[in-house]
């Protein structure tokens, strides 16, 4: 055919296929634009409403109304999910349990020769597939006048995903102070993310926050094989810090590494960062599935049960309490040993470490404010314990007295306030008291076990926990929700909003409930809690109601 007539038809043809391509683009933009506006209008309406419903009554059931379960007033803390803020799923198949040896035996004799893609199924059916709507009951406490009650979205592997597995990259940061059990999360959702959904490529992030941008801190791959044997040791193979949170800096990072789902394990602080991560990709409309892991020996992070490493720093403290009764008992005169345990604000770790041990006869917390002499004083209750036993322990938690003490205003690198030292100051008040009250002195030892109750390798309890929260993280993101944390409540594992945890994090054992009530009645120590102030709220310490 002739050159002149070809050229220009073929050119044509070109434009009018470029011209189709381009706008099918703009059309497809179009409809993007479209449904990030409306995602976005729908937030703000359900933002705005929870505002709403804050403002007027703090009793005022928060979450959605839930009509389709067998209990009345039942209000849902709903998760946000990256589908209906607007990003479609980049999956087609259905979740299958893709762990199984059978399932891949199954494949490659239906299929020989044939490379198993990441994204395609295989493997087996889940026996329990969670669905959007199961929830778990809050508050099992019911009783005449229970007004409604508050529901969690149960965890668990649900049937369509959002993300591709071939296309995902995970990361893993660690923030804060070390607890046991970090390495165990890690470890888990590396296996989880890899063995279970076929996610090939997970980052570890070093150092916490400042690891996202730090240039001396490379991030490290993680496999299955890196992380075989991490979980005997305790501390976190990633590195942890304080401070050096840098928006832009996490940002550049998620985009570098092409980054779609990020887990952040780490305690109140740290979710609070979480969650500013997730505003800021919803802003940029990253397609980015967010959750916390809440860890912290001190047990602070409201709402769940536990959080994971507490059971092993309580289990730790035993041998401080037993090292203390041990040189209270063989020191002679009147031979009281002190213990000091961390816990900032909130003496869960003292208290459960007390009430565990059985051994402890007096146990201060910053929730109860410490008197020194007269009827309830805690020196003259020591004095009596001395004189009855021989001896006397006392288990302090490092966060106590700042009432007698004086509140620091120095703060650590990441807002959180220093603490003046108690143990010391103790130790000084007892000398001082059987100084003058006894015929012969005290003989204190003091035991500051200090880091060495959360630098350990987690307990057996603690593992479980670890192995669950890391596997329903994975489920929770997979599946597309997002600004979300997991935790066991009731225990079942649930999944639930940062803003909400945050709230009311940290929280601090009541000193008008059952769990303080125990421990009055094993020290048999004076009650210094003083009466309940009119209109105070009830805060439970979670898990001895
Ligand atoms: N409001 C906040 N916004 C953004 N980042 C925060 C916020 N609060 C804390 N962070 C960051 O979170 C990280 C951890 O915070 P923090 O040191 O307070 O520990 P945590 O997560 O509360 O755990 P721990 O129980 O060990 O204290 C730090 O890097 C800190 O900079
Ligand atoms: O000395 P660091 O590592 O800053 O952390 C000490 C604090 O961290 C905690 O262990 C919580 O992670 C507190 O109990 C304690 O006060």
């Amino acid at each position: 055919m002739d050159r002149s007539v070809v050229v220009p038809v073929a050119l044509s043809a070109c434009a009018a296929i470029v011209g189709t391509i381009l706008t099918h683009k703009l059309v497809e933009s179009h409809k993007a634009s479209r449904r990030f506006a409306r995602a976005k209008e729908d937030r703000e309406r359900r933002q705005a409403a929870k505002a709403k419903a804050k403002e007027g009554d703090d009793d005022a059931p928060k979450g959605t109304l839930l009509d389709d379960v067998g209990i009345p007033n039942v209000y849902l803390w709903e998760v946000e999910h990256l589908g209906a803020l607007g990003f479609p799923s980049s999956f087609k198949g259905t979740n299958k349990m893709r762990n199984s040896e059978i399932a891949y035996t199954e494949y490659t004799a239906d299929s020989p020769g044939r490379e198993r893609s990441a994204s395609q199924g295989g493997g087996s059916d889940y026996n329990k597939l969670i669905s959007d709507r199961e929830c778990i009951i809050a508050d099992i406490r019911q009783g005449p006048g229970s007004r409604s009650t508050r529901a969690y979205v149960r965890a668990g592997p649900r049937e369509h995903l959002h993300f591709d597995p071939a296309t995902t990259v995970a990361a893993i940061v660690t923030c804060g102070g070390l607890c046991p059990g970090l390495n165990n999360v890690i470890r888990e959702l590396t296996n989880t993310l890899h063995y279970l959904y076929g996610v090939k490529k997970v980052l570890g992030v070093r150092g916490g926050y400042a690891g996202f941008y730090n240039p001396e801190w490379e991030p490290i791959v993680l496999t299955p094989e890196a992380v075989a044997n991490i979980h005997h040791d305790g501390g976190t193979f990633l590195g942890s810090s304080r401070g050096g949170f840098k928006m832009d800096g996490t940002i550049a990072f998620l985009e570098k590494h092409k980054i779609n789902q990020l887990f952040v394990i780490g305690g109140d602080g740290t979710h609070r960062g979480a969650f500013k991560i997730h505003e800021e990709c919803m802003a940029r409309k990253m397609n980015v599935g967010v959750c916390g892991i809440p860890k912290t020996i001190d047990n602070d992070v409201d709402h769940i049960d536990r959080s994971f490493g507490f059971s092993s720093a309580v289990q730790a403290a035993q041998s401080a309490i037993r090292t203390a009764k041990t040189e209270a008992m063989c020191n002679l005169p009147n031979g009281i040993g002190i213990v000091k345990l961390m816990g900032r604000s909130a003496g869960f770790v003292a208290v459960h470490a007390a009430m565990s041990s059985g051994d402890v006869d007096l146990c201060l917390v910053p929730e109860v404010p410490i008197v020194l002499e007269g009827e309830k004083g805690c020196l003259p209750h020591l004095m009596r314990r001395v004189k009855e036993q021989g001896y006397a322990v006392v288990v302090v938690a490092e966060g106590a007295g700042e009432e007698l003490l004086g509140e620091s205003t120095e703060v650590d690198a990441s807002g959180n306030k220093k603490l003046p030292k108690i143990g010391e100051f103790l130790k000084d008040k007892i000398g001082e008291y059987f100084g003058k009250h006894s015929k012969e002195p005290a003989t204190v030892k003091y035991v500051d076990p200090s880091y060495m109750i959360r630098s350990c390798p987690a307990n057996a309890a603690d593992s479980l926990y670890c192995m669950q929260l890391a596997q329903n993280a994975v489920h929770g993101v997979m599946a597309g929700y997002t600004g979300f944390s997991v935790g066991l409540c009731n225990n079942r594992m649930v999944l639930l909003p940062i803003p909400e945890l945050c709230e009311t994090s940290p929280r601090t054992m009541d000193s008008h409930g059952r769990t303080w009530e125990r421990v009055l009645s094993i020290t048999r120590q004076p009650n210094t809690a003083g009466p309940k102030k009119k209109g105070e709220k009830a805060k439970y310490a979670p898990m001895l109601r």
